[in-house]
């Protein structure tokens, strides 16, 4: 019997998504048994635990959005399953131990999605530093004309001449970089996994280093997160979530930073401790914030004192909402999923390995 893959999300291929397609045509070709969750909602916990318990899963595609792939899942699935693959970059929602244990192979996608999630980090350091959300809110408020013109009205802290400190400096965080550098920035304080590491040029996405001469910059890594919180106008966090990332934004860190600066999140929402972030913008010890990602999404009422703060502008989770990253993202997810189950023609997109 053909292997059997349970897949999480509906991924129309009529609308452009390519993974979709390639599950199509493998299913068409008798390669593969394709059990889909049809809602385009995430997907029922009960439902999945129960397709699973049949024990003839081989590959489970799944998304990050309020998916937990844990060690009662795993158990349900039982011993027939081969490969999870995730379309996403990130993977907190994943018990990778679990996985481990069971050796059970595990695919990410996080090549599609780098120029895309750069993309938003560059528009909210733009729209964060230049006030833009302010003044959106104002404008669709009918405030403007109470708003005569003033020469500091709404007036933000420009980018040229400063230093950006990106903490998680992979293909995202580089990428991101190289799009701040139009902006006119002047110097990067970067860490890695190991503060104070220089870059591994295994990693160096530009395949170039030094990096400095690259970018025409001065970029070097910095000797603590002390450091990136003292020197930076512009903090970018592109780290993965890990025990060690968690919080890493909190009240002390935030004691450091200059009061005109700015910090910037497209990593995940709990890298911030969101109640020292609030402190600190309220009291005017940090200028402004740009958020693609907040602890406790998508539950985040209109109330919520994150929106509620004009200085920070705050996107619903969007970093890799393009039509390419996405079709991208499901095409290798496919591939990821594809390959682990064994379907001869198909190569990993990307398999992290324990
Ligand atoms: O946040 C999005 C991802 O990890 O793909």
């Amino acid at each position: 019997m053909a292997p059997k893959i349970i897949l999480t999300r509906p991924l129309p291929a009529e609308k452009g998504l390519e993974g979709g397609a390639l599950l199509d045509q493998a299913e068409r070709a008798g390669l593969v048994r394709v059990v889909r969750w049809t809602k385009d909602e995430p997907v029922d916990r009960k439902w999945l635990l129960e397709e699973l318990g049949k024990g003839d899963t081989d590959g489970l595609l799944c998304m990050h959005n309020g998916e937990k792939i844990d060690e009662e899942l795993l158990e349900a699935a039982g011993s027939s399953l081969k490969v999870v693959s995730t379309m996403s970059a990130g993977y907190d929602h994943v018990d990778v131990s679990a996985l481990k244990k069971r050796n059970i192979r595990f695919g990410t996608t996080p090549d599609a999605l780098t120029d895309a999630t750069a993309d938003i980090g560059a528009m909210l350091a733009l729209m964060a530093t230049r006030r833009a959300g302010e003044g959106i809110r104002a404008v669709l408020d009918g405030k403007w004309p109470e708003m005569p013109w003033n020469p500091l009205l709404l007036c933000g802290h420009g980018l040229q001449n400063t230093t950006v400190g990106v903490i998680g400096f992979g293909k995202i965080g580089q990428t991101t970089l190289k799009r701040l550098l139009g902006f006119g920035i002047k110097r990067c304080l970067y860490s890695t996994s190991r503060v104070g590491a220089p870059l591994d040029s295994s990693r160096d996405y530009f395949k170039t280093l030094p990096l400095a001469d690259y970018l025409g910059i001065e970029v070097r890594p910095a000797e603590s997160y002390d450091e990136i919180a003292r020197e930076s106008d512009l903090v970018v966090l592109c780290c993965p979530l890990t025990p060690q990332t968690k919080h890493l934004v909190d009240a002390e860190f935030l004691s450091k930073v200059k009061p005109t600066a700015c910090v910037v999140n497209t990593a995940r929402g709990p890298v911030i401790d969101t109640d020292a972030l609030v402190a600190a913008i309220r009291e005017g010890r940090l200028a402004s914030a740009g958020l693609d990602v907040v602890t406790g999404e998508p539950d985040i009422p209109a109330d919520h004192p994150l929106v509620k703060e004009e200085r920070i502008v705050l996107v619903p989770h969007i970093g890799s909402a393009t039509i390419q990253a996405r079709s991208g993202m499901s095409r290798d997810a496919a591939r990821n999923c594809l390959a682990g189950v064994g379907v001869e023609g198909f190569e990993w997109a990307n398999e992290v390995t324990f």
